[in-house]
């Protein structure tokens, strides 16, 4: 079974994975690897690290215009996969255009940093590598690239992690790191309990070294846990940290850990699925007014795919996407009035985030509402009137607005840019309609020309 239909929905090879015939024609190097199949079509052998490192840089120039060069020795970053870690971390930060980010363990590719900017031009990376050949191959690519004003590869010591390489007087938007995933030269052979007896054998072949995908101390669960103990140093520096892990049972243990810690921490889980491969993923925050996007959530459980696919789509958040002339601010202002106009009681989660609540539907049938509430107006001057003496008015409006408490939703609803167009997410998160976020949705599209036309005006 190919998991390419789980991979992020903005990856480009999503449903358009990389044509190796055309490659070949235009890529003199993959020539030779790309064989004719005899009943029609072409395949490449993934098992051979020459075929594997000529489609890398053949994909990377044509899609993303990157030159690099890879040590045979050293790993190969597979693109689809790399894009599928950068997209979520985009969705993480909230599709910020500006955003300053943090690789451990960038490899001789330098391939988060180089994608990362790619795609987000505006972006700075600050990569750590320990490798000598691997900080110099890095930059060496970056520097092909031109990409040394915004990407800085610095060579640590294997003792370090985030000490000596974060800034307290700095900000940063996210930390990534893909892990060196093993505990020893056994396992990283496959010779212990990694794969089981009854997997077959690996699709694609590893030019990992050992330095790359050896931790001695523990593997990638000691690695992330380190890394997860020292970023309570930087909870006012770094909003998200984030890890790829290479083994789920990694992921189980590290969660055993933060659920067991009574901390201020938290957390979501991930996966990514590209061809037959799945990785996993954590990301961590000590700010507590974020919240994590929905759809940044664990969507996927091995066994119950379809299960989890459909719940997913439940969960899909609402969203409308604006022509390019409205700005993020100009849809912040109207969103507000909207808040405002529909006596919603909202709270700013971040710049472009919002929580609101409702405890009375005040977006249908407005105008039988507003006669409604007129006639309730005169019903309590009356009965203000008639109170008055006796002093109780207050606290019959108190019972009476306690009596009605009950919550229609709650929605949170986010702005985010891309690709110089402002879409808004609404999901609704709990009460008894769950379609009020829908109807509220609706509610801004029909008032959208209106406001326009008040504030021309
Ligand atoms: C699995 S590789 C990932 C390489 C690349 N980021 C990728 O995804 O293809 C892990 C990398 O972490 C580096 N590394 C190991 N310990 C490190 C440390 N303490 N600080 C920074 N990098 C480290 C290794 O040299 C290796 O290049």
């Amino acid at each position: 079974m190919t998991l390419n239909e789980y991979m992020h929905p903005r990856n480009r090879y999503r449903n358009n994975p990389s044509n190796f015939e055309y490659l070949a024609n235009k890529y003199e190097d993959l020539k030779p690897y790309v064989k004719k199949k005899s009943k029609g079509g072409v395949t490449l052998d993934f098992r051979n690290s020459h075929a594997l490192r000529a489609l890398t840089y053949a994909v990377l120039k044509e899609d993303f215009n990157l030159n690099i060069q890879l040590s045979l020795e050293r790993l190969i970053p597979r693109i689809p996969q790399k894009l599928n870690y950068l997209h979520w971390i985009e969705d993480l930060i909230g599709m910020k255009e500006q955003a300053v980010g943090i690789d451990i363990g960038g490899g001789c590719s330098c391939i988060h940093a180089l994608l990362a900017v790619r795609m987000n031009p505006l972006w700075e990376m600050i990569v750590s590598e320990i490798d000598p050949l691997n900080v110099k191959m890095a930059t060496e690519n970056v520097e092909r690239n031109h990409l040394q004003n915004q990407i800085k590869v610095i060579r640590v010591d294997p003792t370090m992690l985030l000490h000596g390489l974060l800034d307290k007087t700095k900000q940063y938007d996210f930390l990534m790191c893909n892990p060196p995933f093993f505990t020893d030269i056994i396992e990283a052979q496959g010779l212990s309990n990694t794969r089981t007896s009854t997997r077959h054998q690996a699709n694609s072949v590893s030019t990992a070294s050992d330095i790359e995908m050896i931790f001695n101390q523990g593997g990638e669960v000691s690695f992330v846990k380190r890394i997860i103990n020292e970023s309570y140093s930087y909870k006012n520096n770094v909003r998200l940290f984030t890890t790829q892990l290479g083994k789920k049972s990694s992921l189980t243990e590290i969660v055993k850990d933060l659920k067991l810690m009574n901390n201020d921490l938290h957390y979501i889980t991930s996966e990514f699925c590209q061809g037959h491969t799945m990785r996993w993923a954590i990301a961590w925050t000590f700010d507590q007014t974020y919240i994590f996007p929905t759809e940044c959530h664990s969507h996927l459980a091995s066994k119950t795919i379809k299960k989890a696919k459909k719940k997913e789509a439940e969960k899909v958040p609402l969203n409308w996407t604006f022509d390019e002339k409205y700005s993020m601010d100009y849809i912040k202002k109207y969103l507000e009035y909207i808040f405002n106009e529909l006596k919603l009681s909202f709270q700013n989660i971040s710049e472009y985030a919002w929580t609101f609540d409702a405890y009375e539907n005040t977006w249908s049938h407005q105008r039988r509402k507003r006669r409604h509430q007129q006639d309730d107006e005169q019903t309590t001057t009356t009965k203000r009137l008639k109170l008055d003496d006796e002093q109780s008015m207050v606290n019959i409006e108190q019972t009476s607005s306690t009596i009605n408490k009950i919550k229609i939703c709650s929605v949170q609803v986010r702005l985010q840019m891309y690709n110089k167009k402002c879409t808004l997410y609404m999901s609704f998160v709990d009460g008894i309609n769950s379609d009020a976020a829908n109807q509220v949705l609706q509610y801004m599209k029909n008032h959208f020309v209106s406001y326009e036309t008040k504030i021309i005006q």
